[in-house]
């Protein structure tokens, strides 16, 4: 298959991608108009970039809003609540009906590589067992890593390292915690001790939701990028959410930064959640609850954007489409600048790709694997501008979907 009249990031004028079945065989300067043969396509001058990421996003709990109960307060820790009462409930073929449905939405807008985390303070670990098994049987739409998360807690849960350490037996690909969330402040510290031990010693990766909360004292992110930077596994490891940040004073910030930088992880930041969950004990003023986005990407660190949650106890609404929490994120974050808007797209492809360490598994280069979108848009601003679409989404060297875009008649 070839893909014509294809514009690149960061590259000028138009270009020819050949996929030699799985591959990405050649990519070329187009100086002639090419005849497009039949089952080639034409991106007609609007951008070809690789396949969205969602990095971050609880396929398990997804599509449970509202049952049995609505979270009235919108807080993160009614969530939990509410949650843990829809889990009585979870069954294998429940969670796998919701986590492919979900899939499925996440496919049409054009992704191929997601992170999930799956509660696994769970004594039976039913909701693991099942993404396992939803892990390989949606191997042909998307890449998926899942997480062995506990959500209510590792030191603060019955049996909670013991059940940590057999979802990684079973198979998770990465190591979760909740640090903020573990009783005292001294199971927190211990809690990421231990799961960053489980992940050197099983050669898992690391995705920590951490400090999910207002609350400027709760500084579990400085003891995971030490113990990141002091083992040498930053690049293998990703803070999640970390919006206590947003209400660090600035002189521990400034503090905090230089570690920061040192260990060498990423960040993930779900800017529709956090505005929804976070700022939820202010009055006026109202703070926005997210992590420092802006600064972190200044400072020359990585970070990306995720939708979190699809219709679940923690956020009501969602659709797959992760072109509208980078909208969202870019207003909330204040980079809605020139300079951000004309390389927004790294926040959903090339940051993510890196917080999941993607690798060469990922990315539009020849000998990668031949996934890529083509785009509604002929760059990063106008695709933000106009609410622009993944038009085509090619995974494995085949078409896997394609959107006709609204057509719109006026007398
Ligand atoms: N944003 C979140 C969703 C689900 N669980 C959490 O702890 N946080």
């Amino acid at each position: 298959m070839i893909i014509h009249n294809a514009r690149l990031r960061g590259r000028d004028g138009l270009h020819r991608i050949t996929l030699d079945d799985e591959r990405i065989a050649v990519i070329e300067a187009q100086h002639a108009l090419h005849p497009i043969a039949e089952g080639d396509l034409d991106a007609a001058g609007n951008l070809v970039v690789p396949p969205f990421v969602e990095p971050h996003i609880h396929l398990d709990a997804t599509l449970t809003a509202g049952e049995p109960a609505w979270n009235m307060s919108g807080t993160l820790f009614e969530g939990i609540e509410r949650w843990a009462e829809r889990k009585a409930l979870v069954t294998h073929e429940d969670t796998k009906t919701r986590a492919k449905k979900t899939i499925d939405m996440l496919v049409d807008h054009g992704i191929q590589h997601v992170r999930t985390h799956v509660d696994v303070t769970d004594p039976t670990l039913a909701a693991l067992k099942a993404m396992l098994e939803v892990r390989e049987e949606t191997r042909h739409l998307i890449d998926l890593q899942i997480v062995a998360f506990p959500q209510e807690g590792i030191e603060s849960y019955a049996n909670g390292r013991a059940l940590m350490e057999q979802a990684i037996e079973l198979g998770a690909d990465v190591v979760g915690g909740i640090p903020h969330f573990e009783n005292t402040r001294d199971q927190g510290v211990a809690s990421i001790k231990f799961l960053m031990d489980l992940a050197e010693r099983s050669g898992c990766l690391v995705d920590v939701h951490c400090d999910e909360t207002d609350d400027p004292q709760s500084r579990f992110l400085e003891v995971l990028a030490e113990e990141a930077r002091v083992r040498g596994m930053g690049a293998r490891v990703t803070a999640s959410h970390t919006t206590a940040m947003g209400s660090y004073d600035n002189a521990y910030c400034s503090k905090l930064f230089r570690l920061l930088k040192m260990s060498g992880i990423s960040f993930i930041s779900c800017p529709t959640e956090s505005i929804h969950l976070q700022g939820r004990f202010d009055t006026y003023p109202k703070r926005r609850g997210l992590t420092r986005v802006a600064e972190i990407d200044r400072a020359g660190m990585n970070v990306c954007f995720g939708q979190d949650s699809i219709v679940d106890p923690w956020y009501p609404l969602g659709n797959g489409n992760i072109l509208r929490i980078l909208e969202a994120g870019l207003h909330i974050c204040h980079m809605l600048g020139y300079e951000d808007l004309k390389r927004s797209l790294d926040l959903i492809t090339d940051n993510s790709a890196r917080a999941l360490n993607l690798g060469e598994g990922y990315g539009l280069e020849v000998g990668r694997p031949a996934n890529l979108l083509i785009l509604s848009a002929p760059d990063d601003y106008e695709m933000v501008r106009s609410q622009g679409h993944a038009l085509v989404s090619v995974r494995h060297g085949k078409v896997l979907m394609r959107r006709t875009p609204a057509q719109i008649e006026r007398a």
